[in-house]
């Protein structure tokens, strides 16, 4: 990971790697007239600058809504719920976002010097503990964790438009901001305009969603270049043959003025990805986009954005429901359950070491991996999420489940004591423990509010 200034996000001078895109309680969830889908209900995860973060898991685990969560792309009848936070950490765009919506920024200091972060809990019109923020006690919290979130607002915090957070500096002063955040969550209109397919851009798994038929390829990069760059005429042109080429479409300066008709599947993804380029975005999604490519051309795009990752210091989130990819081309590997993160590790500890039972799983039925000569699948199907999880929802289909899987609702915990950097849901865990022990760690830490009862929402 090569980091510029630029690319110098925040929060810290340790020396530690850069934090970009932070998503903590992310809560989205689908009023139908039958149910309430809590398809992604509280995951939180952290992508780093020129990281690859996997997200994992069979269909209907909430993947895609992850994604679209992130880009503001939910569609109704969906909503993020309050409560959650998807915080952008980087400093170009605080200052950016300062000076453009300067209406929209809080100084957090200023507010730290009038509030009490101790004193805001407690507040019944705030369905609010020191754990949902992950502490013990009230005096560990700070004012940045009531940001965003819903809870800013409810405490009379911050304003309903507020999405700058200016942790450094001062927001009268945007060039001298020296760190922020972006509350993505909070981002309407223009601001939504300016940080989705521009600071965070997606590839979908049909290169077809993204490109229209009628138009020239060429002509489409050169649309999003004027969008986002304000480049027009014969530079766009040039700038448009040069984002070809550098994701490997020959003869680009002909190949430019053809319709994606032309294009065959492999080609008109790496024109979507050249596209996305064109935004000089600072976070990738991809979500599936070489399903339905085959295996060798599938190889090519992931190694096309391997190198553009390294070029470019991007950070991507990877989605796919096959392990095999999600080996290839993650650092970090988060695994996906009805609407939950169940296990998160590094690649290498994930795949040497899984410890959730279903990711274990999903590793049996990767061929070749299986004991034995039969590939093992996973018998049945994810459930939806349409009720609250007061129970591990894997329990139905594990191996292991036993009485108090179906009773007790499993938090993310590290599998052993110090393995801060692998944690798991499941009441096998953590490791070494007796069974009531064991119990007692997914118990304490899960008095958590549940903020999706009683429909109140009057976030987004
Ligand atoms: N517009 C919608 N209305 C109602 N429910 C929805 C909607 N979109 C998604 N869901 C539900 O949200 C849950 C998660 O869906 P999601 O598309 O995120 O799964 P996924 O992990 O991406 O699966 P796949 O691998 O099939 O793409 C599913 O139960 C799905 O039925
Ligand atoms: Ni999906």
């Amino acid at each position: 990971m090569s980091m510029n200034a630029e690319t110098q996000t925040t929060q810290t001078n340790t020396g530690r790697s850069e934090t970009i895109l932070s998503v903590r309680n992310l809560q989205t969830a689908f009023f139908t007239d039958k149910e309430v889908i809590r398809a992604v209900d509280g995951i939180s995860y952290d992508i780093e600058t020129g990281e690859t973060v996997g997200i994992v898991g069979e269909s209907g685990s909430g993947k895609s809504v992850t994604a679209r969560s992130i880009m503001g792309l939910v569609d109704s009848p969906g909503r993020i719920l309050p409560g959650s936070s998807i915080r952008f950490h980087h400093l170009e765009t605080v200052r950016e976002f300062a000076q453009r919506f300067s209406g929209n920024a809080v100084d957090v200091n200023a507010l730290e010097q009038t509030h009490d972060p101790a004193e805001l809990f407690d507040r019944p019109e705030v369905d609010m503990t020191p754990a949902a923020f992950g502490y013990e006690s009230p005096e560990e919290a700070s004012i940045v964790d009531f940001l965003g979130s819903g809870y800013g607002e409810s405490l009379g915090l911050i304003d309903a438009d507020d999405f700058v957070f200016v942790t450094e500096g001062s927001p009268d002063d945007p060039s001298r901001i020296e760190s922020g955040f972006v509350e993505i969550t909070r981002l309407e209109g223009k601001a939504q305009r300016a940080m989705r397919g521009n600071k965070i851009a997606m590839v979908f798994q049909d290169p077809l969603t993204s490109l229209n038929p009628v138009y020239t390829v060429g002509n489409q990069i050169k649309e999003a270049l004027r969008l986002h760059q304000g480049m027009t005429g014969g530079e766009a042109t040039n700038e448009a043959v040069e984002l070809l080429e550098a994701v490997g479409i020959p003869d680009a300066r002909r190949r430019v003025r053809e319709y994606p008709h032309q294009f065959s599947g492999g080609m008109r993804q790496r024109a979507v990805i050249a596209m996305a380029l064109a935004c000089e975005p600072e976070v990738l999604i991809c979500d599936e986009p070489t399903t339905a490519l085959d295996v060798t051309i599938q190889a090519q795009i992931l190694e096309l954005l391997e190198d553009l990752q390294e070029e470019r210091d991007l950070a991507i989130m990877f989605i796919t429901h096959d392990m095999g990819v999600i080996a290839d081309v993650s650092d970090r590997v988060n695994v996906m359950y009805a609407g939950e993160i169940v296990e998160t590790a590094d690649v290498e500890t994930l795949f040497a070491s899984p410890k959730h039972p279903y990711t274990q799983g999903l590793l049996e039925s990767i061929p070749g991996r299986q004991v034995g000569e039969r590939l093992q699948t996973i018998e049945g199907n994810v459930p939806t999420p349409n009720e609250p999880a007061t129970y591990c929802r894997f329990a139905p289909r594990c191996p292991e489940a036993f009485d108090a899987c179906n009773e007790i609702h499993p938090v993310s915990i590290p599998v052993r004591e110090g393995a801060d950097d692998h944690t798991a849901a499941c009441l096998l865990y953590p490791e070494g423990k007796s069974e009531l022990e064991r119990i007692d760690h997914h118990t304490d830490q899960a008095a958590e509010p549940s903020s999706t009862e009683g429909g109140a929402n009057e976030d987004q």
